[in-house]
């Protein structure tokens, strides 16, 4: 039997509202995805962050009336409606269709991210169990992808580290379950605080290794490490802050940068840190480098 799905651009905040408001009028499923590398509208790469935005699916049976769902929608909900797509799509298990896109994934040498629902491929290796629920960070997008790269290849034994902007907190249980003794996580979205303590536990990790404080209350301690995985923006009107946080002879990592934003990032950091090459995945740059003792 063919359906009829309706893809959503929206908000994390708006999930729960529009889930409950999609079931009402009949959707037979509701599944989230990350806004990761395909985005299915056009946004303003230069102002929006794709991860603010999360796709909902909706899935009606194929002769409900288009024109009547959408006006439907529209009325009930407050404010101006999210863009959205309606398409006719064949029979298939949907849900499973979604989770079977998401398969474990190696980074560098060690390391694997492995869907909570699969089996382990290399039961040795590293293994990441997650689910990111609707926070940002499954590994997928290049940026998280260039940063567990960068953390596969570093001594991170014993190390105290920092995941400013930690999403699901993919970033950080890779730094713990590759040797960091603990990562202090922050973000501002209190979802994503909350995706990480799951995964963290889904890890066996005990929270007192993953302390998870939003921005305002996270402590100043610098520490031996540092990965930031956010829009070039923030990450050069936080440079100061970021800076401090990391010790002198402490390294840094930062992507969620364009590659036609490396000389912005370059600019706010050099000064303080003795820079590496850069890194670049699909149009996405990785900048890392060594705290200087004194800044320049
Ligand atoms: C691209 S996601 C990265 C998630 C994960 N660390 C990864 O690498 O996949 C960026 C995350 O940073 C958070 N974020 C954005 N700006 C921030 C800021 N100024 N302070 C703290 N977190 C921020 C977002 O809420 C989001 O969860």
């Amino acid at each position: 039997m063919p359906w009829l799905q309706l893809r959503l651009a929206i908000t994390p905040e708006q999930a729960d509202p529009m889930e409950d408001l999609l079931l009402g009028l009949g959707a037979v499923s509701v599944t989230f995805m990350d806004a990761e590398d395909q985005p299915i509208f056009e946004p303003d790469l230069g102002t929006t962050p794709l991860w603010s935005h999360t796709h909902l699916l909706a899935l009606f049976e194929a002769d409900v009336d288009q024109q009547k769902l959408l006006e439907q929608l529209q009325l009930i909900w407050p404010g101006t409606f999210p863009e959205h797509q309606l398409e006719e799509i064949a029979d298939q298990d949907w849900e499973r269709s979604w989770m079977d896109n998401f398969k474990p994934m190696r980074f560098g040498r060690r390391l694997w991210i492995v869907p909570s629902w699969h089996e382990a491929p290399e039961p040795d290796a590293v293994n990441l169990l997650l689910d990111p629920g609707l926070a940002f960070g499954t590994g997928t997008h290049p940026t998280t992808a260039l940063c567990l790269e960068w953390l596969d290849g570093q001594a991170l034994k014993g190390l105290q580290v920092i995941d400013f902007g930690c999403g699901s907190g993919i970033l950080a249980i890779a730094a713990l379950l590759l040797g960091a003794e603990r990562v202090v996580g922050t973000d501002i979205d209190p979802q994503a605080l909350e995706a990480s303590r799951d995964n963290a536990q889904r890890n066996q990790l005990a929270d007192a290794r993953f302390p998870l404080y939003l921005p305002e209350a996270m402590p100043d301690a610098p520490a031996d490490l540092l990965v930031a995985n956010i829009l070039a923006g923030p990450l050069v009107s936080l440079a100061p802050q970021l800076t401090s946080l990391v010790k002198p002879g402490g390294r840094i990592a930062l992507s969620g940068i364009l590659a036609e934003q490396t000389e912005d990032i370059l600019a706010a950091y050099r000064d303080s840190f003795e820079l590496d090459p850069v890194a670049n995945k699909d149009g996405w740059i990785r900048v890392s480098g060594v705290r200087r003792d004194v800044a320049l």
